[in-house]
C-alpha cells in the first residue's frame, strides 16, 4: 500500500515540513484538491456548475461568510438523534421523529406561490431520499418476552419507589416484586402509581407510566405541554422537570455508562460532571423552542398533524409543538389540513430566511396545494422518484462558525441553533489545531468540522472529510469549495479509511452516528498516532463503550463535555478529548 505520509522529521528521514515545531513529527500535506474535479452529484453537476433553481441566489452568496448564526435548531425527534443513519441504542423514543421509510405514491404538488405540476420546473431534481426525512422504523409494540407469552399485564397499577433514572428512554427505574419496571414521567425518589403499559407475566422487564405522583421530587413541576404526559406525545421525555433537574438527570445517565462501560469516574474522563445549559435562561416556566427540524404525521381520518405517541404509531393530535424554534411554529402547519399526506417535515433553518417543507404522499394520494404562512420551499419524497423538489430550493442556507452552509434534501444539519457553534468551539479548544497540521473528520456531514480545521490548520495544513452519504459529501464539497486544504471523500469511514494509505495524522474528529465508531474504526484510528481526537457524541453509552476501545488502543481521554442541546428530552451531546495515554495499557 502506498504510505501516503512522509517520514517523520526525526532528523533521520524525511524533511520537517514548513511550519513544523522541532521535534513535532512531520505530517503531509493530504493532496486536497486532486478529489475536487469529479465532485459530482447525482446529476453529473459539480457544486459549481449546478444549476440554479428558480429564484435561488447565486452560489458565491452562499459560500461567503456572513457572520456568527443567530437563530436556533435540533434532531428530529426524541430520537432527534444524529442524522442521517443514525441508529438508536436502547428503548426507541417516540414524538417528532424525522427518519423511517416512505409510502409510495405521486402527486402534484402546489407552493404557496403558484407552484408548476411536478417536472414542470426547469431543472428536474430527483435525488434519493435521505435517511433522516424518511417515516421512523414501527417502533416494537411490546417488549418481546423471552419465552412463552404469558399473561398480559397492560393497565395493572402498581405503587412503588422510583430509583434511578437509566439510559436511553427518559425512563426511571423501579421494582416491583422483584420484577424491573422502566417507568417515565417519574423521577428518582419519587413514590408514585405507575400503569403498566408494555409486558405480560413472563416479560423480563416491564414498561410503566407514572399516572400518579404520591410523593413528588423537588425538581417535579407541571408539564407546560398540554400535549405531554402518560399516553399522550412522545417527543419530550422530562416536560415535568426543571431545568436544572433535566441537567442533573444526564449527568447521572453519562456518569452511569462511563463507570459501567468505560470504568471511567468523572475524574478520569476528564469531565467537570456537569451537562452544560446551552441558550440564554428563560423566565421560570417557559420552554426553549430549539428545535428547527420536526416531523409531523398526518392522521389519515383528519387530515390533521400530530406527533407520535411513546413507542406507537398512534398520534397526539396538536395544535403547537412548544419546542419547535419560532421559523416552524410560523408556518402554521397545525392550523391546516393535509389529505393525502402520510407526513410533513419541516425545517427552519438558522441565520437566513430558508424554510423547507418536505411532503410524504400517501399512496396513490394527490398532494394538496400547500399554503402556508411564510414564504418556504417544498419538496416531496417518493418511494421510488425519492427526493423531488415542487417549488423553491431543495436545499436549506445555515449560517454558523462565520460561513454559510448549503444542507440539501434535509440532510443532516444539528438541530438546536446553537449546536454547530457550541459543538465547532469545544473541538476546537480540545483540539488545538496548529497551522500545518493534518486533520480528519470522519462522519464529516456538509463539512461542519472539516471547514473549521482548515481555518486554523492553513494552507500548510490538509484536512481530509469523510462521509458516506452523497449529497451530504456534494454539500461539503460546496461549501468548502473556497478552501484548497480541504478534500471530502464519499464512502463508509470504516472501509474508506484503511484504503487512503495514510497511516498517520496530527488530529482527529470523528462525530459518528448514535451507534458510535465501533471497536474496528477505534482500533484503526489508534494507529494514526494522532496529537489529539475529539469525539463528538450523541449516545453516552455508544460513547464509553468506544472510550474503552481507545483505551485499548493506548489513549485516554483528557477532557469531557456534555452539552444540554436537546432540552425537555432525555438526549444531550458530549465532545471528549483523547490523547496517547503516554504508557503501554495492561
Ligand atoms: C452525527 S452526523 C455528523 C455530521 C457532521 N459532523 C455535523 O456535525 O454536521 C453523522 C454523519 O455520519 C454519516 N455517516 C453515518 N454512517 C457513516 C459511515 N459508516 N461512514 C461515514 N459516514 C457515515 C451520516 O450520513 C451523517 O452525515
Amino acid at each position: 500500500m502506498t504510505r501516503n505520509t512522509p517520514p517523520r522529521s526525526n532528523g533521520k528521514s524525511g524533511q520537517a515540513r514548513k511550519g513544523a515545531k522541532p521535534g513535532q513529527v512531520a505530517r503531509p500535506r493530504w493532496a486536497a484538491r486532486p478529489a475536487r474535479p469529479e465532485a459530482t452529484d447525482r446529476d453529473g453537476y459539480t457544486a459549481q456548475t449546478a444549476p440554479l433553481a428558480p429564484g435561488e441566489a447565486p452560489r458565491a452568496d452562499e459560500s461567503r461568510p456572513e457572520g456568527a448564526r443567530g437563530g436556533a435548531q435540533a434532531r428530529a425527534g426524541a430520537g432527534a438523534a444524529k442524522g442521517a443513519g443514525a441508529k438508536q441504542a436502547g428503548p426507541k423514543a417516540g414524538g417528532a421523529k424525522a427518519g423511517g421509510s416512505r409510502p409510495a405514491g405521486a402527486g402534484q404538488g402546489a407552493g404557496p406561490q403558484g407552484d408548476k405540476p411536478r417536472g414542470a420546473g426547469p431543472r428536474k431534481q430527483t435525488v434519493k431520499a435521505p435517511k433522516l426525512l424518511r417515516t421512523p422504523k414501527a417502533p416494537k409494540a411490546e417488549p418481546a418476552p423471552r419465552g412463552p407469552g404469558g399473561d398480559p399485564l397492560v393497565g395493572e397499577r402498581y405503587e412503588v419507589e422510583v430509583g434511578a433514572v437509566a439510559h436511553g428512554g427518559g425512563h426511571c427505574v423501579a421494582r416491583h416484586e422483584g420484577r424491573v419496571l422502566f417507568v417515565r414521567h417519574a423521577l428518582p425518589g419519587e413514590r408514585v402509581i405507575a400503569q403498566v403499559t408494555e409486558g405480560t407475566t413472563k416479560s423480563r422487564f416491564l414498561r410503566a407510566d407514572a399516572v400518579e405522583i404520591l410523593e413528588p421530587a423537588k425538581d417535579r413541576i407541571a408539564p407546560p405541554c398540554p400535549f405531554s404526559g402518560p399516553g399522550k406525545c412522545g417527543g419530550c421525555d422530562w416536560q415535568h422537570v426543571t431545568p436544572g433537574g433535566q441537567r442533573k438527570l444526564k449527568v447521572q445517565v453519562l456518569t452511569e455508562q462511563l463507570a459501567k462501560l468505560a470504568g471511567l469516574t468523572p475524574v478520569e474522563a476528564g469531565w467537570d460532571g456537569s451537562v452544560e445549559p446551552v441558550g440564554g435562561k428563560l423566565p421560570a416556566g417557559e420552554v426553549p423552542a430549539w428545535r428547527s427540524r420536526v416531523q409531523y404525521a398526518v392522521d389519515p381520518a383528519t387530515g390533521k398533524v400530530g406527533l407520535r405517541k411513546h413507542r406507537s404509531h398512534d398520534l397526539q393530535p396538536i395544535d403547537r409543538c412548544l419546542i419547535a424554534a419560532p421559523g416552524i411554529t410560523e408556518l402554521g402547519i397545525e392550523a391546516r389540513e393535509w389529505p393525502g399526506v402520510a407526513s410533513v417535515d419541516a425545517i427552519a433553518a438558522t441565520g437566513s430566511s430558508d424554510r423547507q417543507v418536505v411532503l410524504v404522499p400517501r399512496p396513490g394520494a394527490q398532494l394538496p396545494i400547500v399554503e402556508l404562512d411564510k414564504p418556504v420551499s417544498i419538496s416531496r419524497i417518493d418511494e421510488h422518484e425519492g427526493f423531488h423538489r415542487v417549488h423553491g430550493r431543495t436545499f436549506v442556507r445555515e449560517v454558523a462558525v462565520g460561513r454559510t452552509w448549503r444542507v440539501s434534501n434535509g440532510g443532516f444539519w444539528q438541530i438546536h441553533p446553537e449546536a454547530p457553534d457550541t459543538l465547532v468551539n469545544a473541538v476546537l479548544d480540545g483540539l488545538d489545531p496548529q497551522y500545518g497540521e493534518n486533520a480528519l473528520d470522519l462522519y464529516c456531514g456538509v463539512g461542519l468540522f472539516a471547514g473549521a480545521l482548515a481555518d486554523r490548520v492553513g494552507e500548510e495544513g490538509a484536512v481530509l472529510g469523510i462521509e458516506s452519504g452523497k449529497q451530504a459529501v456534494a454539500d461539503a464539497r460546496h461549501n468548502l469549495a473556497a478552501l484548497e486544504n480541504v478534500r471530502i471523500e464519499c464512502d463508509k469511514v470504516e472501509s474508506l479509511l484503511p484504503r487512503t494509505g495514510i497511516t498517520a495524522t496530527d488530529l482527529i474528529v470523528l462525530d459518528p452516528p448514535r451507534a458510535g465508531a465501533g471497536r474496528e474504526t477505534v482500533a484503526h484510528l489508534v494507529g494514526l498516532e494522532a496529537r489529539r481526537i475529539a469525539y463528538v457524541a450523541c449516545d453516552p453509552a455508544a460513547l464509553a463503550r468506544d472510550l474503552a476501545f481507545f483505551r485499548e488502543g493506548g489513549y485516554r481521554p483528557v477532557s469531557l463535555r456534555a452539552f444540554d442541546l436537546f432540552p425537555m428530552t432525555h438526549h444531550f451531546e458530549c465532545v471528549a478529548i483523547l490523547e496517547p495515554a503516554g504508557e503501554p495499557v495492561a
